[in-house]
């Protein structure tokens, strides 16, 4: 069931077409991540949903109630919405349950009671509730800044880049723990990010903008397996892109045969392979009659995920093909291996330049 509704939103400063006709659904209780490249949109789009951007053209709607219709807009703190940034805005004067308490009516008698249960949520320790900010980790004081949002309980969680200042290991922990949040809340969230792998770990739509359009919406899986296009391949992740023919149910190309859904289609396509979807095997015999035979040349070792880098014997005018392997059983430079693909090839529509 749609809950929140983008119907053919436009937005121009000046020149600059920032959205173009933007359609997307996000359906109730689920988790959508924004991405595209810096300048595609993202952030007006949020801000847009959030009520602080006016658009041109186009209607914003959250369940029934109409919240922006063209430059018809419900203001920003009567949405119900809340908002969750890169720094986490939290007051610096304030203590942590000052923080996650406001907005609360300040004599209710449940206040404290609330206070707590949030923070429990958000797997804080109660020690810190008369902490003032400064004196949390970076990944505190965001679990502060998700507590104080969810106790305004809002229809519809924006999160605004909220895991970009936390280094790795943190960001991977936070987002967990915030997809766990929100589903036992039952919110609704929409994501901007720049990081495509925290796109497809943390939603269930994955929305990719180009240029203030959608180029895709989709589930993680869809959008890693089957983009698009070309550009939206490479910004999801590696990708191997070669010419191929077409055949029944599968395609020729350098690496030889390889399952695809071809459709009927006929003729030459650019395919695409991730990865992850080559095995290599070292071969004894040079000389053998495996499809495709290719000399390692490099070896970039990094720890459960290497990238080795394959010259292939037979391609005509290609072909250097790195290819995901374990750290185990490396083969070493200069042995000859073949290369066998897992799985299906991805077919774009068009052969491209
Ligand atoms: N207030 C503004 N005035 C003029 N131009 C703007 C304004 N806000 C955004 N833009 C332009 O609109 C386009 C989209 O900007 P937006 O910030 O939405 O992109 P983004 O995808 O969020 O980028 P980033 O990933 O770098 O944050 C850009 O070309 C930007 O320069």
């Amino acid at each position: 069931m749609t809950f929140l509704a983008i119907k053919n939103i436009s937005k121009r400063y000046g020149p600059v077409h920032a959205l173009d006709g933007i359609e997307l659904s996000v359906a109730a209780g689920s988790r959508t991540a924004i991405v595209g490249p810096s300048g595609s949109g993202k952030t007006t789009l949020l801000r847009i949903i959030a009520g602080f951007e006016i658009p041109d053209e186009g209607q914003v709607m959250l369940e029934d109630q109409t919240l922006a219709d063209g430059p018809a807009i419900v203001p920003a703190h009567r949405r119900g919405i809340g908002i969750v940034s890169q720094d986490g805005a939290l007051f610096p004067h304030l203590s942590v349950a000052e923080n996650v308490g406001f907005g609360m009516e300040r004599g209710a008698q449940d206040r404290d009671q609330r206070i707590n249960a949030l923070i429990d949520m958000v797997e804080l320790d109660r020690g810190m509730l008369d902490r003032r900010p400064h004196q949390l980790s970076g990944g505190q004081q965001q679990r502060v800044a998700l507590a104080r949002a969810l106790g305004r309980k809002p229809r519809l969680m924006l999160l605004d880049e909220p895991f970009s200042a936390l280094d790795t290991g943190l960001r991977e922990n936070m987002r967990k723990a915030v997809a766990r949040v929100l589903q036992i809340a039952g919110i609704t969230a929409v994501l901007v990010t720049h990081d495509q792998v925290e796109a497809l770990s943390f939603a269930n739509q994955v929305a990719v903008l180009r240029d203030g359009r959608l180029i895709q919406a989709g589930t993680p899986q869809t959008l890693y397996l089957n983009p698009k296009d070309r550009e939206t391949a490479i910004f999801l992740g590696d990708a191997i892109v070669l010419p191929a023919d077409l055949g029944n149910d599968a395609v020729s190309c350098v690496l030889g045969r390889i399952p695809a859904d071809t459709n009927g289609r006929q003729g030459r396509a650019d395919i695409m392979l991730r990865p992850e979807q080559l095995r290599l095997s070292v071969v004894a015999d040079a000389g053998t009659e495996a499809v495709c035979i290719g000399k390692v040349t490099d070896i970039e070792f990094g720890g459960a995920i290497c990238t080795v880098t394959v010259v292939l014997s037979n391609a005509n005018g290609l072909e250097t093909l790195n290819i995901k392997s374990s750290g185990v059983g490396l083969p070493e430079i200069g042995s000859v291996v073949s290369v066998t693909v897992l799985g299906k090839a991805h077919i774009f529509d068009k052969l491209g330049a």
